[in-house]
């Protein structure tokens, strides 16, 4: 289902922790102004948040890239300029607003009604979702009193999507090309719609986008992916995280599409045990430098190890695991004879609530210079301790959706480690 681009291809990500130029982030918002006690933890957040707080943070995060001379692109806006091209509102309407989930008998009230906003407003709830309370008063066709909203995020008209926060599962840039994942929660599927529509007709993407694999459109069964278990450390390998997230059935078809697509030679598996403190690889190894990596033994420990290469049909691949440690099987990967391993920090109690609050969770601006949550004080003595200069952003809000830099940033454009 490789897809070619009809353009000169603009983006690509060429490594985990290569000069990074170009970033995607999406700010809190409205989305987050829904989240209760009640519904939190359908929307897989483990808590409220004080939002203005968590706007505030994320600002500073945002500029602190900007400050280095990166290209930040936001969600809301380049949704709203996404839905200024009349065709591409009305292919992400007639797809969303339909009797399925919307309800029969709403559909058409509530894209009448959406019809007649603005872009931006329309972006906002379509990240924010929207509510029986943003109709007006006026506004109130058959079907509306059905609508139980304090249940759960089902009940919306449309669903808040609070997890559009972690960019980074979403999609996922894998050297020239992307994936549009099929997510594994409900409460996260609809975000690689909007995603598509994104890629598919906003100007700085339109015609310049390969898509290795995944549709929204098209029902994928088992086979889940999630960004946060997809790195593509350069030298021709993807490392995947076989995880809560992502199944063996998504990470095989994606190896055999990059592999048709000459877009990598090997496929590392970590297949990781399911559970919700390490649901993607990134919450519990990322890498800092050419030759550092963050880890949080517990888990990394457990991790069984297998290579993906191309083989010769029937088989098409070719399946090897591996007697060595996850991280000596990535530091062979790029060429090492091995990675200094920096372990979360703490004694045991501290250092399973920094990897908690996503002390693993690194996002690297260019090799050796990363982005952490200020709360992890540990963690980031160890690093800096190991020549990393760690830039701290405020984790207290941003952090309580499980997610820290690493997940906030889907790389649009990063250069390969020279
Ligand atoms: N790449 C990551 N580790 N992302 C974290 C995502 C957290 C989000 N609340 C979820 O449960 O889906």
């Amino acid at each position: 289902m490789t897809a070619p681009p009809t353009t000169q291809p603009r983006y690509g990500v060429h490594s985990e922790v290569g000069r990074l130029h170009s970033v995607l982030v999406c700010s809190p918002g409205l989305a987050h102004h829904r989240l209760t006690p009640s519904n939190c933890h359908d929307l897989l957040y483990d808590d409220v948040l004080w939002v203005e707080q968590a706007e505030q943070h994320h600002q500073g995060f945002v500029t602190l890239m900007k400050d280095r001379g990166i290209e930040v692109k936001e969600l809301h806006t380049l949704l709203a300029e996404t839905l200024h091209v009349p065709e591409a509102r009305d292919w992400l309407l007639s797809r969303k607003i339909t009797p399925d989930e919307v309800g029969l008998g709403l559909a058409t009230d509530i894209r009448e009604f959406l019809d007649e906003l603005d872009s931006a407003t329309l972006a906002d709830y379509l990240i924010g979702g929207l509510s029986t309370h943003d109709l007006p008063r006026d506004f109130s066709p058959p079907g509306v009193q059905l609508v139980r909203e304090e249940s759960g995020m089902t009940d919306y008209l449309l669903p808040p999507l609070p997890n559009t926060l972690f960019t980074r599962d979403t999609t996922s840039w894998v050297y020239g090309g992307v994936t549009l994942n099929p997510l594994y929660w409900p409460a996260r599927h609809a975000e690689t719609l909007l995603m598509k529509a994104v890629y598919s007709y906003h100007p700085d993407f339109a015609g310049a986008v390969r898509t290795w694999w995944g549709d929204p459109e098209m029902e994928h069964g088992f086979a889940t992916l999630e960004g946060g278990d997809v790195m593509p450390i350069g030298n021709g390998t993807v490392v995947i995280g076989m995880s809560e997230r992502s199944s063996r059935q998504a990470i095989t078809q994606l190896a055999m599409e990059l592999f048709l697509g000459e877009g990598a030679e090997q496929v590392i598996v970590a297949k990781m045990p399911r559970m919700r403190a390490a649901m993607h690889l990134d919450t519990v190894f990322t890498l800092a430098d050419r030759d550092v990596c963050t880890v949080f033994p517990g888990i990394i420990d457990q991790i069984e190890t297998f290579t993906i290469r191309e083989a010769p049909a029937p088989t098409f691949l070719d399946v090897n695991r591996e007697d060595r440690p996850f991280v000596d099987v990535v530091a062979g990967a790029l060429g090492l004879d091995h990675l200094r391993v920096i372990e979360t920090g703490g004694d045991r109690y501290m250092s399973e609530r920094q990897q908690w609050d996503s002390g693993n969770n690194l996002l690297a601006l260019e090799p050796g210079v990363v982005v952490a949550y200020d709360r992890n004080v540990a963690t980031n003595k160890k690093l800096r301790a190991a020549g990393v200069e760690v830039l701290e952003i405020v984790g207290a809000e941003l952090g309580r959706g499980r997610g820290g830099a690493h997940c906030m940033t889907q790389p649009l454009l990063r250069d390969p480690v020279d």
